[in-house]
């Protein structure tokens, strides 16, 4: 009896990308085999609803607590915090380049001690879902749409799900901690795109700032920059996204 193989999307665990990630509820592609008789069962485990939605994280769907929270908490400006951080070593973090504790080391470039764990408690403290943005994720989930991150962040991606629980909506599938690679380099947008075996014309990609959305838009992938939920609700609509509540 002749086999046939289909590519469709379920939920499985990760593959880990580097020793940094941890595995947490992501959507992958697997491939299934069903036999030639069962036509209608091939129709239904082909099909993949279109198009793929891919959020970035940091205050499009997540407040930032960066940019008031930390200086508050060092109590200084953001200016004068931004003149004495090192100017590369978030960036390693995000990468995954290299971890927390070497992150404490050099987190000032005069290499002053740093309260590791204050910091994380209150980034901690600061994370919470942006107005309006969880019920659009519960709608956009209703009608089954394939939704994944796509974040700039390190591996404290993880105190942002144990708070906020954002896999109930999307996959961490496209963390730049486990990637290595950051907006808006165009690698980082084709790897989502070999990733998930899609088309860049069936990806929509939202994020607040503008270049990763035109970084997206140069690859082929339609971009939203986000503003508020109430906006993004409307763009998607206009793009023929169904955003409506099933209840
Ligand atoms: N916490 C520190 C940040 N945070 C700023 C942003 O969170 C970060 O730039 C991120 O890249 C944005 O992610 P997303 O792409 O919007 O999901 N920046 C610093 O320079 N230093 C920090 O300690
Ligand atoms: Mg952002």
């Amino acid at each position: 009896m002749a086999v046939q193989l289909y590519k469709l999307p379920i939920s499985a665990p990760p593959k880990p990308i580097t020793p940094n990630s941890r595995p947490i509820k992501m959507l992958t592609t697997n491939t299934i085999s069903v036999t030639s008789q069962a036509s209608s069962t091939q129709k239904v485990l082909s099909k993949r609803k279109l198009p793929i939605l891919l959020f970035d994280i940091m205050d499009t769907i997540v407040r930032d607590p960066f940019y008031h929270d930390v200086p508050e908490f060092f109590r200084m400006p953001f200016k004068e915090l931004m003149e004495c951080k090192h100017p590369t070593a978030w960036i390693e973090f995000e990468k995954g380049l290299i971890d927390e504790r070497e992150l404490a080391k050099i987190f000032f470039k005069d290499c002053r001690p740093l309260d590791l764990e204050g910091l994380k408690n209150c980034m901690k403290r600061g994370y919470s879902y942006m107005g309006g943005v969880e019920a659009l994720l519960k709608d956009l989930k209703e009608n089954n749409y394939e939704m994944h991150a796509f974040t700039n962040y390190p591996d404290w991606y993880m105190m942002i799900e144990d708070k906020l629980k954002v896999s109930t909506y999307m996959s961490w599938t496209f963390c730049s901690c486990m990637t290595g690679k950051r907006k808006p380099d165009a690698d980082a947008y084709l790897e989502v795109l070999r990733r998930l075996e899609v088309d860049p014309g069936n990806c929509i990609f939202i994020d607040d700032r503008m270049t990763n959305v035109e970084a997206a838009q140069n690859v082929g992938i339609s971009g939203i920059q986000f503003k508020d939920a109430a906006s993004l609700r409307r763009e998607l609509s206009n793009m023929g996204v169904e955003t409506c509540s099933k209840n």
